[in-house]
């Protein structure tokens, strides 16, 4: 039986797609309330003692990170790739699925009507 736990987290920030049809509305500078849903999974035997798959309290390094890292940025400046809500999902699990390795998705959205999930 697998129990999985998630918290919330959210940042502001700005980006643009590349790659679209000319014309397209996200090919033109633009910016998101996102939230982030960070998803940890474990098996009931592998509980803590006090019954958690991990205290949400651990999570405030990834909090911190995002504050001080994307949090009123330009998002192009600072991943790599097509800054979409796909590609953010996928980069923040793999920063951070090494510190939790309990994290089993990570969920972006960038509105209140979509969502874009990394789950390997
Ligand atoms: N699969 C994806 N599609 C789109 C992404 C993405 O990251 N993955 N991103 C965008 C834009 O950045 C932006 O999120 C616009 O999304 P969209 O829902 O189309 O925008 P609106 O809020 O204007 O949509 P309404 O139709 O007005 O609700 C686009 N697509
Ligand atoms: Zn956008």
């Amino acid at each position: 039986m697998t129990l999985r736990i998630s918290k919330q987290f959210a940042f502001s920030a700005s980006h643009r797609l590349d790659g679209l049809d000319e014309g397209h509305q996200c090919g033109r500078l633009h910016g998101h309330n996102y939230l982030v849903e960070m998803e940890l999974a474990a098996e009931a035997e592998q509980l803590t003692p006090t019954g958690f798959v991990r205290d949400y309290g651990d999570l405030a390094p990834f909090k911190k990170w995002i504050d001080a890292t994307i949090d009123h940025q330009h998002l192009n400046d600072i991943i790599k790739v097509n800054p979409t809500a796909e590609n953010l999902a996928r980069w923040m699990y793999e920063l951070w699925s090494e510190q939790f390795p309990e994290l089993s998705a990570v969920r972006i959205s960038e509105t209140p009507k979509t969502w874009a999930e990394y789950r390997p």
